[in-house]
């Protein structure tokens, strides 16, 4: 068992700043005496608080994190900012408090001052959607490193800054993680950033206080329903990335009809792209050729100025992704042809969990995805289906405690558009595995097509299994776990790798 977290990349040599000097900039009311009190970070959560620290007590759904003012004073912190609230829960520790109404709206700001992240700040590009967000971005710091720039990034997988790398904890990181971040990519001297924007870190304000480039909507589906009433106030969620006070300039995909609703609504220039054949925008993409080891396409854009490329993926919908990005380097300034020269052999990315291919050159090809959409099922089924020659079998389960409206509808396309299904459990988190199951089994049953149905349950035995019904010219989709390398039941994070168990399963099968 193990309750891993991964590490939080902070600045090496932080710069001390005067705490009187932050309230006297943001005009902002105090208690107890600011006299030399000097701070080299910040952090919302008192288990992370470092020597220096400014701690940040925001009121959370289960917790006010001003009453563990005392556990961070004790680690180190030199001040608390709150509100009100927090401000009488913390009235005991000793420490000095500045007033706010919403800590949490204030951070961003607050962030950038403590890291002085908005002097000079690099190229900083951001990208927002459904799917299709961390390979966008891994794709985009992929051309950018072809383009010889050192890079930032971070994703739902991984963050990275250069060549250094950790895993994710939350797709967008809080605000005082991410300027925390964007001033360690500083001190290793990174010229262009990449940030995966979640529609959930735009409503908590995890992105504030950071100006970017270019914004980028990949698409908009089904999904995130327990966090948002209906997908009207998902669609205004992703919305508030289009403006001025966030970003200088959009790129917007037509592939799905929210699209175009984003361009209508934007309050920043936008520019458009799209892979839907015969569909009008600025830039469109035409696909090539679909192998099972690259989707290669053409991009044409305005006076029909064009480049030819590929991508080391599966399906059309990775090509989309590149475009995405492409488009949004050419908004950045930089020559569409020297970009198609960097990239004339092909982009050079590699995504982690993202439709990854596990097998060898023998037996079936098998594919490793972090889809948990109904249309991230319904676009990566369609690209297996482009080159097998055999059955596509696909294998999946569903979060626990997580949206629960889009299962139904997961079953559905998962089974219309596979030859054999295998249900089996994800995440369970605290929901019952068997129920989550059956739900997936109902909706598979309102599929027009019925694919052969199994439920076999654990994974690491649904693997083997799928592995034993395959044979060479077969295709298994795995999608779910993605990159993840664990499993959480019942809120322990168990470790676990689906492209280990592949592999060791393929193997035992002889095809190794
Ligand atoms: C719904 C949501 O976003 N919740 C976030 C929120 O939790 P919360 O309001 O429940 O916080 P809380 O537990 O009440 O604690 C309140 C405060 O006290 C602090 N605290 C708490 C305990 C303690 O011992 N010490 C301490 O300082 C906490 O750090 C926090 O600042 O603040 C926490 C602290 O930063 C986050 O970890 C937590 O994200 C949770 C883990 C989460 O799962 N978020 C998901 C929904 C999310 O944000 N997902 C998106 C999109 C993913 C996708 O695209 O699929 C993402 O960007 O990751
Ligand atoms: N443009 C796209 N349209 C539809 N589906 C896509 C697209 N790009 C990727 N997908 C599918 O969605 C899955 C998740 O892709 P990716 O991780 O890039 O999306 P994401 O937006 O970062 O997801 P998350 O919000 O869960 O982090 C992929 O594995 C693939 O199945």
């Amino acid at each position: 068992m193990s309750d891993r977290i991964p590490p939080v990349l902070r600045p090496e040599h932080p710069s001390a700043r005067s705490l009187a000097g932050l309230v006297s900039e943001f005009e902002l009311e105090h208690r107890g005496s600011l006299d030399g009190v000097e701070v080299t970070g910040i952090t919302l959560r008192s288990n992370e608080v470092q020597p220096g620290d400014l701690f940040v007590g925001v009121p959370g759904a289960v917790a006010h994190g001003a009453s563990f003012a005392v556990d961070a004073r004790e680690s180190g912190a030199v001040a608390l900012l709150t509100d009100a609230g927090g401000a009488e829960l913390a009235a005991d520790s000793g420490l000095p408090v500045i007033l706010v109404d919403s800590p949490r709206a204030a951070l961003g700001a607050v962030s950038a001052w403590v890291y002085q992240t908005n002097v000079h700040p690099p190229l900083t590009l951001g990208v927002t959607g459904t799917n299709g967000k961390t390979s966008t971005s891994y794709i985009l710091e992929g051309i950018l490193k072809q383009l010889g720039l050192v890079t930032g990034l971070s994703t739902t997988a991984e963050r990275h800054i250069g060549e250094l790398s950790v895993v994710s904890r939350l797709t967008t990181p809080e605000a005082s993680e991410i300027h925390g971040l964007l001033a360690r990519m500083r001190e290793s001297e990174v010229r262009a950033v990449v940030l995966e924007v979640s529609a959930q870190a735009l409503s908590r304000n995890r992105v504030d206080g950071i100006d970017f480039d270019i914004v980028a909507f990949t698409n908009l589906s089904h999904d995130h329903l327990d966090d948002y009433a209906d997908m009207e106030e998902y669609f205004e969620a992703k919305l508030v990335f289009f403006d001025p006070d966030r970003a200088r300039r959009g790129v917007v995909s037509l592939d799905s009809p929210w699209g175009e609703r984003i361009v209508s609504a934007s309050r920043i220039p936008v520019t458009t792209v799209t892979s839907v054949e015969g569909a009008d925008a600025e830039w469109r993409v035409e696909i090539l050729d679909e192998t099972a080891a690259y989707t290669s396409f053409r991009l044409t854009g305005p006076e029909n100025r064009s480049i030819e490329t590929s991508v080391p993926l599966i399906g059309r919908h990775m090509a989309a992704n590149a475009a995405v990005a492409i488009v949004m380097l050419v908004e950045a300034g930089f020559e569409l042809e020297a970009i198609g020269h960097a990239i004339q052999g092909g982009i050079d990315a590699y995504l982690p969990g993202r439709t990854e291919r596990v097998s060898g050159d023998r037996g079936p090809a098998v594919f490793v995805d972090f889809g948990h959409s109904p249309d991230a099922f319904l676009n990566t089924l369609t690209a297996v289906r482009t080159f097998t020659t055999g059955r596509v079998i696909m294998l999946f389960g569903a979060d626990g405690d997580r949206d629960a409206t889009k299962r139904h509808e997961m079953g559905r396309v998962a089974s219309e558009h596979s030859d054999i299904l295998v249900i089996t459990d994800h995440h369970p988190r605290f929901e019952d595995p068997a129920s989550i199951r059956r739900t997936l089994i109902e909706g598979a049953a309102l599929a027009e097509h019925q694919a052969e149905l199994h439920e076999v349950s654990p994974p690491e035995d649904a693997i083997r299994f799928t592995v034993s019904l395959a044979q060479e010219g077969d295709s298994i989709l795995w999608a779910g776990p993605g990159h993840q390398d664990y499993r959480d039941i019942r809120g322990v994070r168990t470790p676990y790798s689906a492209r280990a168990l592949a592999r060791d399963a393929l193997r035992d099968a002889g095809w190794a």
